[in-house]
Formats: structure tokens, sequence, C-alpha cells
């Protein structure tokens, strides 16, 4: 049984989150997706195709963490399984952003490894988990694909043996993750300053 005051919330969250991300840049021509952990087995997650500048409660829908929406005729974000596969691995997870920012984009297509390293900043400490701008801490980087269930599992073994708080999809985004939203729009905010630090340095 869904809890629907806890919706209500989480759908407002998101609606207020889209706006943030939008305003800063994070997720122009409808890109990006957003979700909020509902219960051990559900989550509240954007809709597909929406502006997510310009949500409203009613684009934000309940799936559970396979992403089969709990209203058939409804359609989630076509990314809502790598949404619902970090909440089955990570049960502290409560929230999730996905997000399309230039510094994301461009840095994940020049760096040619398969992970971003991120050391010596102290915003680091934004990231949840992280206590001192010495620590190194791995971004891992996954080659962009449309097939969600293979890129899930990918992501779904990597990150079973790498701790993490973000990974980036080659050329298309950054997700991140966290306890609450608050901390969740905390990191994307650090997360894309350090990108554009990188780009900077590499130029
Ligand atoms: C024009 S954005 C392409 C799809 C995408 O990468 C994205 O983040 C938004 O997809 P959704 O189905 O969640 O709207
Ligand atoms: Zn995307």
């Amino acid at each position: 049984m869904i809890d629907l005051e806890r919706l209500a919330q989480a759908q407002q969250a998101i609606v207020d989150a889209g706006e943030t991300l939008y305003r800063a840049g994070q997720v122009p021509a409808t890109g990006g997706n957003f979700s909020l952990r509902l219960d051990e087995s559900h989550m509240a997650v954007t809709a597909s195709g929406c502006h997510k500048g310009r949500l409203t409660p009613a684009d934000i829908l309940v799936t559970d963490l396979e992403a089969i929406p709990l209203e058939p005729h409804r359609k989630p974000s076509a990314e809502a399984l790598l949404h619902g596969r970090l909440y089955a691995d990570r049960p502290r997870t409560g929230a999730v952003l996905h997000t399309h920012s230039k510094a994301a984009t461009l840095l994940s297509l020049i760096e040619p490894g398969k992970t971003l390293w991120l050391s010596g900043y102290e915003l680091l400490k934004a990231l949840e988990g992280v206590a001192s701008h010495d620590e190194r801490v791995a971004i891992p980087i996954f080659d962009n694909t449309q097939d969600m269930r293979a890129l899930a599992d990918q992501v779904g073994e990597r990150l079973a043996h790498e701790a993490s708080v973000a990974y980036l999809i080659r050329g298309h985004g950054l997700y991140t993750w966290a306890t609450d939203m608050k901390a969740c729009l905390r990191q994307v905010e650090a997360l894309d300053f350090l990108f554009d630090c990188e780009l900077f340095l590499r130029r």
C-alpha cells in the first residue's frame, strides 16, 4: 500500500528539484529524470518526455524497482530502471537525480578512460561519505546505449565492487544518488562545479 501523503510530498519535492535544476542549466530540452524512494519496493519517478523544469505533481508516477508502473497506462522515464536498480542495490538511498549538463556531457566525452578521478578539491566534501579534499573520488563512466536493461546490469555489477555516489554516461549525463533530495541536489551542484574545474584544467 502506497502512503499517499508521502507520495504527495515526494511529488512536490521532485517538482521543486526540476525547477532548480532547469534554472541551473542541468536539464535542457526534456533531458534528465528524477526519483524519490517511497518504500522498500516503490519509487516516485518522473514520466517520460516531460519538460523537467515545468513539472506538475501529475507528471510524477509510482513504479516498482523494476520500473513497472502501478497504473499500467502511465509511462515512466525511459531510464527509470537505472533509478530502480540504485534503490534495489542500496537500501539507504532515498533520492536519485539524472542531469544533462554541458560539463558532464563534455567531460565524459573527452575522458578516454572508464573512470573520472577527482581529488584535491575542498568541494568533494559536499559528497556523502567524503571527509577530506585529499580523498581520491572515482566517478565510473559507462558508454551510452539505448538498452537500459543492459546498462542497469553493467552499472549494478561495477558498483558492487566500487564505492561511489555518482556515475557518468558518456556524451549523455550524470547519475547521482543520496539519502535524501537535499543531499542529492547538493551533489549535483558540487559535481558540476568539479566537472567545470576539470574541463578548465584540461584545456
Ligand atoms: C531529449 S533527452 C533524451 C532522453 C534522456 O536522456 C532523458 O534523460 C530523458 O528521458 P525521459 O524518458 O526520462 O524523459
Ligand atoms: Zn538522460
